[in-house]
């Protein structure tokens, strides 16, 4: 098998070994395809790889027609269009670790910069003047720092702010007063933070509540001669109010990195002498580089070859331990929503997944994606997969409970999913036999004991002598085999099932003759 692999923006070339090495991989190389291009040569491809500067746009990947995977070298995908991505089914993954230092460091190299106006005076000299006087600057020890977003980025740099001996204080969603102390900063709100700061850092991702999270409002809340850095996302910052309070002399100096709009050259900030900037570089080191294309290759190929990835980011990861514990039950997690979605009549409108004894213990998200899937492959075909089940199932409309319980009915492990249609509640519920593989050990009220794979019949019947017999002797009369067979009551004479592992797929003339036999309720055949 061959896959086609576009790398559309510079990547390391030492770290794409990975792609390299691996066998059937053909790859194209070329940074220098407009978007129209770009949306012309897609549909060659199995894999897009990109940094930042290639827009993955809906109308890219809605031409990718063969496109499996986008690998991000690096760490924001705001040029992926994740919503598109994830309805199309194409895993779109990143390199999250590999650039954290780079991008600290260049943050502490433009917060120096910063205060001691080194690219100011540089550019000075570099006109033959002798200028000590304009240039004077301002120590940043026992100032205050204040972070916005104490992530992988943020923590780096307050860890190298404290080495100069700058006092630190910063806000982030997930951080507590208690880790801050920890970590040897002050935990503060937005509002503390910029009130308190004397150089301002921010370091979260550009999302719809971080666009113009310092604005004007937040500038007039700020200390006089406060500095601001941005080597996160243009955006975080609103660019106009940030002109207008270095103008009014609020802000003293800003130190940029990323834009609203990139790549640019013309932008009236950089007009004004204390505004000093970079094209974006945070990241552009030899050694981030080559961490950040390894990282992708790898989950590239692993993704190609054996559909598993590191770091996933429109799906949600699960520690590998974790993974480890639930990676056997995705099969029987596929296989039971597929029995239920032939088993049950009408349009789902809610499915419960009710995982019991040790997996009600683990995060069981990755295994629902498997039972939805399974539910949704055998009404809407191959393009369902781990991606988009749960998106496609949330357009439908149907509602996705997941529950947990101790209780496992002597299992070890059970899962249990039911489906509630029009039409009534069905169930079916299946375990993992030690070194025997899946098993349905119910489905609705009745026990039974059936390997889910291969060609199955369900039959409800009237616990009467002779049932079983003719639905034998029409089977075989439409040369269709029984591999194996179990039946199953509720009381003598009352309700009962048949549960029959067949050689082929029963035809619709074949469940019309069941039907009609004497003390046969339904039959429904059930094709995993
Ligand atoms: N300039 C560059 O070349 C460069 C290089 C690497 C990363 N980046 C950018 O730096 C940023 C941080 O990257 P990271 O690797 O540290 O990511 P991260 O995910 O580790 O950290 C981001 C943090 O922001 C926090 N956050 C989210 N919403 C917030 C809010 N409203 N207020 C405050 N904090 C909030 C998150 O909780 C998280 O802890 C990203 O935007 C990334 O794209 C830029
Ligand atoms: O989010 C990132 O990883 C950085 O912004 C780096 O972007 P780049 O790969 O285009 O340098």
């Amino acid at each position: 098998m061959t896959f086609n692999i576009l790398i559309s923006d510079p990547l390391s070339e030492d770290g794409i070994f990975p792609l390299r090495e691996a066998e059937g991989f053909n790859i194209v190389v070329d940074t220098a395809l407009t978007p129209e291009q770009l949306g012309e040569k897609i549909g060659e491809f199995d894999a897009l790889l990109v940094r930042s500067q290639t827009q993955v746009t809906r109308e890219i990947i809605e031409k990718g027609s063969n496109l499996k995977i986008i690998g991000r070298a690096g760490v924001g995908v705001d040029n992926i269009d994740l919503t598109a991505a994830t309805e199309r089914g194409i895993i779109v993954v990143n390199a999250p670790d590999g650039n954290t230092n780079s991008a600290a460091e260049h943050s502490i190299a433009m917060l120096m910069s910063l205060a001691r106006n080194i690219p100011q005076a540089f550019h000075s000299l570099k006109n033959k003047k002798w200028d000590r006087k304009t240039f004077i600057g301002v120590e940043v020890k026992n100032k205050t720092l204040g972070v916005l977003g104490f992530g992988r980025i943020g923590q780096e740099v307050a860890f190298r702010a404290k080495g100069q001996r700058m006092n630190v204080i910063a806000y982030d969603p997930f951080l507590t007063a208690e880790k801050a102390e920890k970590l040897g900063v002050q935990f503060g709100s937005v509002e503390d933070v910029i009130k308190a700061a004397d150089f301002i850092t921010v370091h979260t991702p550009l999302l719809k509540e971080t666009r113009h999270l310092i604005n004007k409002e937040a500038f007039e809340k700020m200390k006089d001669g406060v500095q601001i850095i941005n080597c996160a996302r243009g955006g975080i910052i609103d660019e106009d109010a940030l002109y207008d309070a270095i103008v009014a002399g609020k802000v003293a100096g800003a130190a940029l990195d990323v834009f609203e709009e990139e790549p640019f050259v013309e932008h009236k900030l950089l007009t004004l002498p204390q505004v000093i900037a970079t094209p974006h570089l945070g990241a552009s080191t030899v050694e981030a580089q080559e961490i950040v294309a390894i990282d992708v290759s790898y989950d590239v190929v692993s993704f190609l070859q054996n559909g598993t990835v590191k770091n996933p980011v429109n799906l949600s990861s699960v520690p590998k331990d974790v993974l480890a514990k639930i990676e056997p039950f995705f099969n029987l997690g596929e296989q039971l929503g597929s029995f239920l979605s032939d088993l049950a009549e009408g349009v789902p409108e809610e499915v419960n997944i009710t995982y019991s004894g040790e997996l009600a213990n683990l995060d069981t998200r990755p295994l629902s994606r498997n039972a939805i899937k399974g539910l949704l492959k055998s009404k809407l075909g191959e393009s369902v997969n781990d991606v988009n089940a749960k998106f496609l199932a949330d357009r439908l409309g149907i509602t996705v409970n997941e529950l947990k319980t101790s209780k496992s009915k002597g299992f070890t492990s059970l899962i249990t999913v039911e489906m509630r249609t029009a039409t009534g509640t069905r169930k079916v519920a299946g375990t993992l036999l030690n070194g025997l593989g899946g098993r349905i050990v119910r489905v609705d009220d009745f026990i039974v004991d059936v390997i889910p794979s291969g060609y199955l019949l369900f039959i409800r019947h009237k616990d009467q002598p002779g049932a079983i017999g003719r639905v034998g002797t029409l089977l075989a009369s439409e040369g269709i085999n029984i591999a194996a067979m179990q039946v199953g009551r509720s009381e003598i004479g009352g309700d009962a099932i048949m549960m029959i592992s067949i050689d082929k797929h029963v035809e619709k003339s074949g469940i019309e003759q069941l039907k009609g036999l004497e003390d046969i309720f339904d039959a429904t055949p059930i094709d995993l």
